[in-house]
């Protein structure tokens, strides 16, 4: 197995060094060169599976044979170790053929902990065969960075550097990312929104002569890694629903596009996946993007779910590929409208793949917070506001025969101002992370400014050669 770009002009690359890079050289996005196919006996052996036994077996084809399996193995174990509930990502019915996936049972109550954990114990091992030193960049909007920091605090080979929009993420999240106290742990508070945050972090990487200086890692859903291993709860829910005899759709709560394109991949590798329905908030670009086939981006409002207030959703360059019969040259065409005008028009027969696995629809805040009330009151079960968007878009769109597996990417206590004001219900923070709200927090405040943000990262990496 070796990775290609979505762009075409940066090197063909292995497993481990597709981990380590990020984003490729020419801008774009590593992908499987081809994807690895599960035939129906085979998904039916993998019932029954515990979550780390079927992790193991459904990403071992990533590998490529560059990482020893024993090794594997002993990564996995670890990683999903570190959850607080014995299925790791259990599934919970709410509602007529209606589920919820629970994603938010690992150290930082978000999904980003079911890949960043193992992301962060691949890198290390990597880096450590090599003898090297990583720099991480990250950009969030709220649970990525809080997931980073948790998986990579206090590993020796890295520093990590999270880059999260001043004042626009919950006191929860922000608190994930301020109160660590690991020295290779850099907090930035950006003067901007997230699309700007993640703007700095791709002109990192494409500033080449930095990014090399500092050997630049990047953790955000851009590493392949990242979306590889959520692939793996698409088939542990499709399994306990009687996949592969019984399809099954997901409804995913959506903003860079990482979570539902591992849905897509998932599918391509053979899970029985009848639809891939994209939720957004009233930040609607993708909605909007597969009723009229234009991706034109707008300003970034704030809402009550902030880690879905994007424009520029980077994953989506995966699904253009992909759609364009991947042929890089059609999306750098489109990336370059993109750059240039904010926008641009995907062609009809690309538009109308996409339309044949995807559908998408928009949930307003009014919506948001009326789903938690009305679940909660039907189904004594309390939603984070980012479910809840998913939440309203399945219930419009389920179809009564096929389940419908909400992807619940999101711990309520993690946004208890919006759940509270919808619900009237404050949900606590676990116990065990009782001391987060009055820990002491260390951040830096940094204006949007690549110079400045670059200057910081050299002053404070160990990797700098
Ligand atoms: C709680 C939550 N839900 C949904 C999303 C959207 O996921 P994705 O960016 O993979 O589309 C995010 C951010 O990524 C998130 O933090
Ligand atoms: N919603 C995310 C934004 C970054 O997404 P990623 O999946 O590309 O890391 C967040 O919470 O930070």
């Amino acid at each position: 197995m070796q990775y290609v770009s979505t762009r075409g002009e940066a090197p063909v690359l292995g497993f481990s060094d597709a981990v380590l890079a990020g984003l490729a050289r020419d801008g774009g996005l590593y992908v499987p060169d081809s994807w690895p196919q599960f035939s129906a006996a085979e998904i039916r052996a993998m019932r029954g599976l515990a979550y780390p036994d079927l992790a193991i077996r459904v990403l071992s084809p990533f590998l490529g044979g560059e990482i020893a399996m024993p090794v594997f193995e002993r990564l996995v174990r670890e990683a999903y170790a570190t959850f607080r509930h014995e299925a790791v990502c259990p599934l919970v019915q709410t509602g007529s053929n209606i589920f919820v996936l629970e994603l938010f049972h690992g150290p930082t109550l978000a999904f980003k902990d079911v890949a960043m954990q193992l992301l962060a114990r691949l890198m290390d091992h990597v880096l450590a065969e090599r003898d090297q030193r990583a720099t991480i960049v990250g950009a969030t909007s709220g649970d990525t960075g809080g997931a980073a920091i948790d998986a990579f605090a206090g590993r020796n080979r890295t520093d990590i550097f999270v880059l999260f929009p001043h004042g626009r993420v919950s006191p929860v999240q922000q608190r994930q990312m301020t109160t660590s106290i690991a020295a290779n742990v850099h907090a930035l508070a950006v003067e901007g929104n997230f699309d700007d945050c993640q703007g700095l972090v791709k002109d990192m990487f494409n500033d080449h002569g930095f990014r090399d200086r500092v050997s630049l890692s990047g953790v955000n859903s851009i590493n392949w890694a990242r979306i590889m291993a959520q692939i793996v709860y698409y088939f542990s829910s499709a399994l306990s629903l009687g996949a592969p005899d019984r399809p099954v759709s997901f409804t995913v709560p959506t903003g860079n596009f990482g979570d539902i394109f591992a849905g897509y991949a998932a599918k391509k590798m053979g899970l029985p996946i009848e639809r891939l329905i994209i939720a957004t908030n009233d930040n609607d670009i993708l909605a909007r993007t597969l009723s009229s086939g234009e991706y034109r981006t707008k300003d970034v409002f704030s809402t009550t779910s902030p880690s879905m207030d994007i424009q520029v959703s980077s994953n989506f360059e995966r699904l253009l590929f992909e759609a364009a019969n991947r042929n890089a040259s059609t999306v750098q065409r489109y990336m370059s409208g993109l750059r240039q005008s904010g926008a641009f028009t995907i062609e009809a027969d690309e538009i109308a793949r996409i339309r044949s696995e995807f559908d998408a629809a928009r949930s307003t805040m009014d919506e948001v917070a009326a789903t938690i009330r009305s679940t909660l009151a039907a189904s004594d079960y309390l939603l984070d506001p980012h479910t809840a968007a998913a939440m309203h878009v399945a219930i419009a769109k389920a179809a009564s025969a096929v389940p419908m597996v909400v992807l619940g990417t999101a711990h309520p206590a993690k946004f208890p101002a919006a759940v509270e004001a919808a619900s009237g219900v404050s949900p606590a923070l676990p116990a065990w992370l009782g001391g987060l709200m009055s820990a002491e927090e260390k951040y830096t405040v940094l204006p949007s400014d690549l110079k400045m943000v670059e200057d910081y990262v050299s002053r404070h990496t160990r990797a700098a050669s």
